[in-house]
Parts: C-alpha cells; structure tokens; sequence
C-alpha cells in the first residue's frame, strides 16, 4: 500500500516547515503512550501551511464525498462543513474557499463556545444546519469528547451528521480493542474520513526509505496499533 497523494502532501509539508510539524524521536503522550512520531497542527500557522492544510483536506473530501457541492450531488451529500471551536473554526473556513476555487460551493458554519445575547444572538456562526446533512471538521480526534460535542450541536440545530473528517488517524486503541474514530463511528453511525492515517506515514517512510523511522513505527503500531 502506498500513501494518498494528499496525505503524502501534508507529510511533506509538514516535515518542511520551518517549525517541525510532523517530528519523529520519542514523544510521550497524554495517554501515558511513548510515540514515535509527534504530528502539531497547530503549527499550521502561516497562510501559505494553512492553504496547504486545506487543500489536502478538500482531496480527502472529494475522495469520500466525489459529489460535494456539485449539481449532481444526492441527497445523502453533506451541504454544510461544521468546524467546533475554536481549530475546527479556520479549517472550515479554509476548506471551503478551496472547495469552492474548485467550483464546488458548500455551507461552513462553526459555533461560539460562549453564547451570545446581543446582535444576531445565538451559538452558531454561518450556514444554517437546519434540514441539512453536515460534515463536521476537526483537527484531531483523541478520546471523542469534541467530535461527539460537534454532533450533539448539529442535531440540536436541527442538522443530521452525514460524516466527519479529520486531519489525522493515528489508527490506535483507545481503552478496549477499537480506536476511537471506531467507535466514534459505530456508535455515530457515519463515517471518519482521515487526511492521514498512521499507515500513510509508514509507507511514506518505507518509499523513501527511511528504513529507523519506519521500524520505530512498525513497532508502536505492533503494541498499540489497532486491527
Ligand atoms: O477528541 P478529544 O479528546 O476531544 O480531543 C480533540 C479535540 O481537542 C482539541 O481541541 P480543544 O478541545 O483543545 O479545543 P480548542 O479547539 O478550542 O483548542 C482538538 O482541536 C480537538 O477538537
């Protein structure tokens, strides 16, 4: 298996950054958990990292979604990108500009993490979510708490999640058997989409034959990886 173009992109990207996004050593986790590889995304913080963040984004999109914002889309097709605050805000924004360059055009709205009683009022910002199918956007998924947040506020706007995405699936057990993007999506019932996946940088390394790196790798994923 080889990695996506995009998820190749990103890596790329991130490795030639002038701060490391993406680092390989020993990084101990919040989980206790001691990584050989640590990915930063806050550290897409220049507008150029950020059009590339989202460009890779809108490639995954588009893998998993081929219809998004075109005329043909079904009504299964998510309309409206939803980012939580406050990460999930500029990536939304961004993805859906580069969408739209695309000639594809979709809905972003994001909410406020503290409601507002003056001006227009209310939690969330941008496309209504009513009657619509979302995709939710977020950087990273770690225990589910945002994610599984994002959602409640979706259908509690009268939206329905039709999916999520994120940049990274670092393709991990959580405390049982599955990871938590698994469970997420069993107990969702939509699916995940990843920009990257742990697989992708394992086979990244392998075809540039950065042979340490990938042992490191093969070998977390050995103890920690899931099925
Ligand atoms: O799956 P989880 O365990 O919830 O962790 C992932 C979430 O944590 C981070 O955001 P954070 O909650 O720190 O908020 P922020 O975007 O305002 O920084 C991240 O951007 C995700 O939204």
């Amino acid at each position: 298996m080889s990695a996506t173009s995009y998820a190749a992109s990103i890596i790329e990207t991130a490795l030639a950054s002038e701060q490391p996004i993406l680092r390989f050593g020993t990084f101990t986790l919040k989980s206790g958990r001691s990584s050989p590889y640590f990915f930063n995304f806050g550290l897409f913080n220049t507008g150029s990292l950020l059009l590339a963040l989202a460009s890779a984004f809108a490639d995954a999109i588009l893998d998993a979604y081929p219809e998004i914002g075109s005329s043909s889309a079904g009504p299964d097709t998510p309309k409206v990108l939803f980012g939580p605050a406050y990460k999930g805000i500029p990536l939304v924004a961004a993805i859906a500009s580069e969408l739209a360059r695309r000639g594809r055009d979709i809905g972003y709205s994001y909410n406020r993490k503290e409601k507002k009683d003056h001006g227009e009022g209310g939690s969330i910002v941008g496309a209504p979510l009513k009657g619509q199918k979302v995709l939710i956007v977020d950087d990273v998924i770690t225990a589910g708490t945002a994610i599984r947040e994002a959602h409640k506020i979706v259908e509690s706007e009268g939206g329905q999640t039709a999916g999520i995405v994120e940049a990274l699936d670092r393709e991990e057990r959580g405390q049982g058997e599955l990871s938590t993007v698994q469970e997420v999506e069993k107990e969702l019932g939509v699916k995940v989409t990843s920009v990257v996946k742990m697989r992708d940088i394992v086979a990244w390394l392998k075809e540039k034959g950065k042979l340490d790196e990938m042992k490191a790798m093969e070998e977390y994923r050995a103890k920690w990886g899931v099925n």
